[in-house]
């Protein structure tokens, strides 16, 4: 059963230059979304693991990094090295899938696996009791700001269904176009995390924005089947 919707803003949205302030801002969050990207898996280039340090050194609010990288089978257990309370790598990326959540969990985090929007809920099928979160990409992953695509609902009750069949309950964040105007459907179909980059750091007041988001998405629990 799940407590509260739990919401996640993308630091891609914040000003790099006053990222203390930017995460001050959002002090009422559950987890820092932080976006890496690498320049190969994603046109785009972000972080590494020194901007989760320096995360972690500046704020309380739990690290949710979310690795876009060709490379996770040699570099996810560094950003859980560097401090990430969650780690998530592409399934597509990935060459030995279960050796890499094996490594991140060895290094103290939480492991999560994130799906494009091509790519079908059944490839989780072997791994999903293993993991404690599955991202399901709602926009083509490298920019923020994109549009939701509508398909990724269904993938999100996908994956609750999945879940339930294997008698597991990881969390499941939804990431690329999240809102309030589409959060209850969302929490409905299954998700229990949001990302929300533009939607909290477009807005002068954070802390609204979030708890607009999260009231936003508790009309969705009610909704559950
Ligand atoms: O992973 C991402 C993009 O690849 C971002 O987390 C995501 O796009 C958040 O931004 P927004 O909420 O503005 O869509
Ligand atoms: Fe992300």
């Amino acid at each position: 059963m799940l407590e509260d919707v739990m919401i996640a803003p993308s630091i891609l949205s914040a000003d790099i230059a006053n990222l203390a302030a930017d995460l001050d801002a959002i002090s009422t969050a559950d987890y820092v979304h932080v976006d890496v990207m690498d320049g190969h898996f994603v046109p785009n280039l972000t972080f590494g693991p020194n901007v989760v340090k320096a995360v972690k050194a500046n704020t309380s609010v739990p690290a949710d990094v979310h690795l876009m990288i060709s490379n996770p089978d040699e570099m996810a257990a560094e950003y859980a090295k560097a401090g990430a309370d969650i780690v998530s790598f592409h399934i597509e990326a990935a060459t030995h899938a279960h050796r890499i959540v094996s490594a991140i969990h060895e290094a103290g985090a939480k492991a999560g696996i994130v799906i494009n929007p091509a790519t079908p809920v059944s490839s989780l099928e072997a791994i999903i009791d293993d993991l404690d979160l599955v991202l399901v990409m709602s926009v083509n992953p490298g920019f923020g700001g994109q549009k939701f695509i509508p398909n990724s609902l269904r993938k999100v009750s996908q994956v609750r269904a999945l879940a339930r069949e294997h008698g597991v309950s990881p969390i499941i964040e939804v990431d690329g176009g999240c809102s309030a105007a589409n959060a209850a459907e969302l929490i409905e179909a299954g998700a229990t995390m949001l990302v929300a980059g533009s939607a909290v750091y477009g807005k002068v007041d954070r802390a609204a924005a979030i708890a607009e988001i999260r009231e936003a998405g508790r009309a969705g629990i009610a909704k559950r089947a």
